[in-house]
């Protein structure tokens, strides 16, 4: 961080000193080192001007700031893209004007992941597995590892329409018209140079050394012959006992989430139901007098767009989103919603910077919780924090901005949830970047990005305040600060249900890509 700071490495230090003197200032909030340890990032004007320089050498075509560049590719109009003011009328620091400077020095973004991911100190993992039955299972995580309780197949099985054989051919055939069908028990004994009519997953009956597709053989006159350019090999076409598990295989880890496939390979290898961690719930608290529940947005009223997406989402989490309440810019509220929540953990939406109605910080100070994450060094969603309101009870104040407030989701919901439930991190999935990606001088960008062949194309409509991009994306690129160019491979996020979108999204003439800018 120092190397690349234009400041130079004592200027850093300075402020570090600085920021630690102010919490200790602070008293009980924030209590936690950890929200200290990465300095020295925070805001500042000289931070707020390298946001604007950082935006000049980005230039945005979607960008309507400035009408004199208005069309013209080669000088792209400019905005801050924190605050979208044309750059002419753009005030140099965003705080407003006698306000007190807030030097909070941010966590880097795979600190703030780490701290959420021990925030817990019992996971709900290790509370007694509740069993469900297999419809009721699906979303939940696994208490135990799931093993096989059959072999599977729990029979030598044929894998194909036509006749079970003994020894080479030709097949003597029984007289009549006998087969042997799925479900049937155990037939009788074939002899060597027999055969019989056999269908898909019937049982394979004892003495039966292949199995000889319907299409490549012909019978007549109560014999069977091989079809010319079609020899038997023993063993073909019969799926063996145990081929895919042995009772007792481990099929998965404990802390796996239930899904529909899961679900199949359970009821596959014996089981009706299914030994589950309890759900850590979770009430979701909207933020924001502006905030419409439904119709058009009007007279300076938006639709609430979080509201309907976090506790699917959640759900998606191994989470139990219990309630969504919209609270308002009412400070006594939201006050009155979070000490008195029953829920293990409390997402507000909103209301985490610095206006004059943004409760989270004065009701977290009212309620003396013990804050872990206040800022993170990452875009779009740098307010985002995490608190701890009581040993077992945390908050994730997520911001306003909706992919700010996805960035908060992954950035520390994820994290938090996957300890509370038992679950491993998931593996880090690196792609080339099919496009270079503008980063921001010390902060890590979240960047939707739809997979190409191997590559990880970034999307348009990426701007905090949008959800077209996101939408349509297989996940978020993780963007180091100072950016990544193209084919460098970066870190990204997969969203719960991005094997849904393979093909729909990204394709010719979808608007959601390319040419592609920050926003
Ligand atoms: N002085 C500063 N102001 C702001 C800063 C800053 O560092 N200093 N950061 C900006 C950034 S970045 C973000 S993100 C927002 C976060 O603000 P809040 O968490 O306090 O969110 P609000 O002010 O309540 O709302 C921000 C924005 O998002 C809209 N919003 C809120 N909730 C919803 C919702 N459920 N669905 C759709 N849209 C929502 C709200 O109307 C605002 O437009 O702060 C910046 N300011
Ligand atoms: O605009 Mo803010 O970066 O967190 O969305």
């Amino acid at each position: 961080m120092t190397d690349r700071d234009p400041r130079g490495g004592d200027a850093l230090d300075r402020e570090l000193d600085e920021a630690l003197a102010l919490a200790k200032d602070q008293g009980p909030y924030p209590r936690r080192a950890e929200t200290w340890a990465e300095g020295p990032v925070h805001r500042d004007d000289a931070e707020d001007a390298e946001d604007a320089d950082h935006a000049d050498a980005l230039g945005n075509p979607e960008n309507r700031g400035n009408p004199e560049n208005r069309g013209n590719p080669e000088k792209p109009e400019w905005t801050d893209p924190w605050t979208t003011v044309p750059r002419d009328r753009a005030p140099r620091a965003r705080r407003p004007s006698g306000a007190p400077a807030r030097h909070r020095p941010a966590t880097t973004w795979p600190d703030a992941r780490a701290i959420a991911a021990r925030a817990p100190r019992k996971a709900v993992a290790k509370a007694a597995p509740l069993a469900r039955p297999l419809a009721e299972a699906l979303g939940h995580v696994l208490a135990t590892p799931l093993t096989a309780l059959t072999d599977l197949p729990s029979f030598d099985t044929s894998a194909m329409d036509g006749w079970a054989l003994a020894g080479p051919g030709p097949w003597r055939l029984p007289a009549g018209e006998q087969s042997i069908l799925a479900g049937h028990a155990e037939s009788d004994p074939l002899p060597d140079g027999h055969a019989i009519r056999i269908a898909t997953g019937a049982r394979i009956p004892p003495g039966a050394t292949a199995v000889l597709r319907t299409e490549h053989g012909t019978a007549g006159d109560g014999w069977l012959y091989a079809a010319p350019g079609h020899p038997v090999t023993p063993g073909q076409d019969i799926r063996p006992r145990g081929q895919e598990c042995r009772s007792g295989d481990l099929l998965l880890p404990a802390g796996a989430l239930v899904t529909p496939v899961i679900l199949g390979l359970a009821a596959a290898a014996g089981y009706d139901e299914l030994p589950t961690v309890p759900r850590p719930r979770v009430e979701i608290l909207v933020l924001g007098d502006e905030l419409l529940r439904e119709g058009l947005p009007h007279d300076g009223r938006i639709r609430d767009a979080l509201g309907p997406m976090l506790a699917p989402w959640l759900r998606a989490l191994g989470a139990e989103p219990t309630v969504t309440r919209r609270l308002g810019d009412d400070a006594e509220a939201l006050y009155a919603a979070v000490a008195g929540s029953p829920a293990d953990v409390v997402l507000t939406t909103g209301g985490t910077a610095a206006g004059p109605v943004d409760h989270v910080h004065p009701t977290l100070r009212r309620l003396d919780a013990e804050l872990l994450v206040d800022g993170v060094a990452v875009r779009p969603g740098h307010p985002m924090l995490l608190a701890r309101l009581a040993p077992e009870k945390h908050l994730v104040g997520l911001p306003g901005n909706p992919l700010a407030a996805v960035s908060g989701l992954l950035t520390l919901a994820e994290p938090l949830l996957r300890t509370l439930t038992g679950r491993p991190a998931a593996t880090p999935c690196p792609a080339p970047l099919a496009a270079a990606v503008q980063g921001h001088p010390r902060d890590t960008r979240l960047v939707p990005v739809v997979f190409r062949g191997d590559e990880a194309l970034p999307l348009r409509f990426n701007g905090p305040a949008m959800l077209r991009g996101v939408a349509v994306a297989d996940g978020l690129a993780v963007i180091p600060p100072g950016g990544a160019g193209r084919g460098s491979e970066v870190e990204v996020l997969d969203l719960p249900w991005s094997a849904a979108w393979p093909s729909a999204a990204g394709g010719p003439g979808d608007p959601a890509v390319g040419p592609w800018h920050l926003l």
